[in-house]
């Protein structure tokens, strides 16, 4: 039988960020040992805020460390606005977790949109996969970037990145990224990762929170019918990993794993 995604539920948030962390600080810790950085993708939503909340909690100990200096920071996607702009997920971020890492602590490099392009979101997406051929042509030479970790969220709706239902952006097998111009919610103009690059990444983390997911969650777990994050769980299998509060998976079966490293 395939692999499956792992399904990490915890009472609440204040639960699951250092299981967060500590998840994140093991992928952080095999980029570096596979290739001297740690190069991960992060998507806006409520996702910053969990983040944020496991990451800059004090370190419990040396295997217990944010490298930031060894960050590669890229966007799952992003919204075709200025980076000061309230819908931008680069201002998301940085209110969230870049802006409060403390003084003393090295910053991670962040690979935001090129916002001369904001008219032409075909340009800002091309411009956005050059970023990315850049930082991994070296080490892949590849028909795909890998990731060695991408951190999403999970929309009521099961689109994750910008990659939404029933879209033809699902059905992308050349893009690594792609403009969408029609996304159902707002604002409309943006540019997402495409599935194969989602699917090809090292290891994918969902966060996923509060009884509004309920409903979304049963169907992406019992169901599929092809919902963008099921898509993601089927193509990634064991390598991907929810984590998730009792509320968000209140009545799905599937079987929730208990946390461990
Ligand atoms: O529009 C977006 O929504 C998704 C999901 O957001 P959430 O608030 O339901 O967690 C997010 O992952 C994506 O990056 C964002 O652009």
């Amino acid at each position: 039988m395939a692999k499956q995604a792992n399904l990490y539920a915890f009472p609440d948030t204040a639960s699951l960020a250092p299981a967060l962390r500590s998840y994140v600080i093991q992928c952080q810790e095999a980029g570096i040992a596979r290739h001297g950085a740690f190069k991960v993708g992060v998507s806006g939503g409520s996702l910053p805020k969990i983040l944020a909340q496991g990451l800059l909690a004090p370190s419990s100990g040396p295997h217990d460390e944010v490298k930031w200096d060894k960050w590669e920071i890229f966007f799952a996607d992003e919204r075709a606005v200025p980076l000061d702009h309230e819908d931008s997920n680069y201002k998301l971020l940085k209110d969230e977790l870049l802006d409060k890492i403390p003084d003393d602590q090295s910053k991670p490099i962040v690979h935001t949109i090129d916002t001369t392009h904001l008219n032409d979101t075909q340009e800002l997406a091309d411009q956005y996969e050059q970023v990315l051929v850049k930082s991994f042509a070296s080490r892949d030479s590849v028909k795909l970037p890998i990731f060695d970790l991408l951190l999403l969220g999970c929309g009521p709706d099961g689109h994750t990145c910008s990659l939404f239902p029933g879209h033809q952006l699902l059905r992308e097998t050349s893009a690594w990224v792609a403009p969408i111009e029609d996304s159902p919610k707002p604002p409309p103009r943006r540019i997402t990762l495409t599935l194969p690059v989602v699917n090809h990444s090292v290891r994918v983390a969902f966060v996923a929170t509060g009884g509004g997911k309920k409903g979304i969650m049963k169907e992406i777990f019992e169901e599929g019918k092809g919902l963008p994050c099921a898509l993601v769980n089927e193509g990634t299998g064991d390598r991907c990993s929810w984590f998730v509060d009792n509320a968000a998976v209140e009545g799905v079966s599937y079987q929730r794993r208990p946390f461990s490293l």
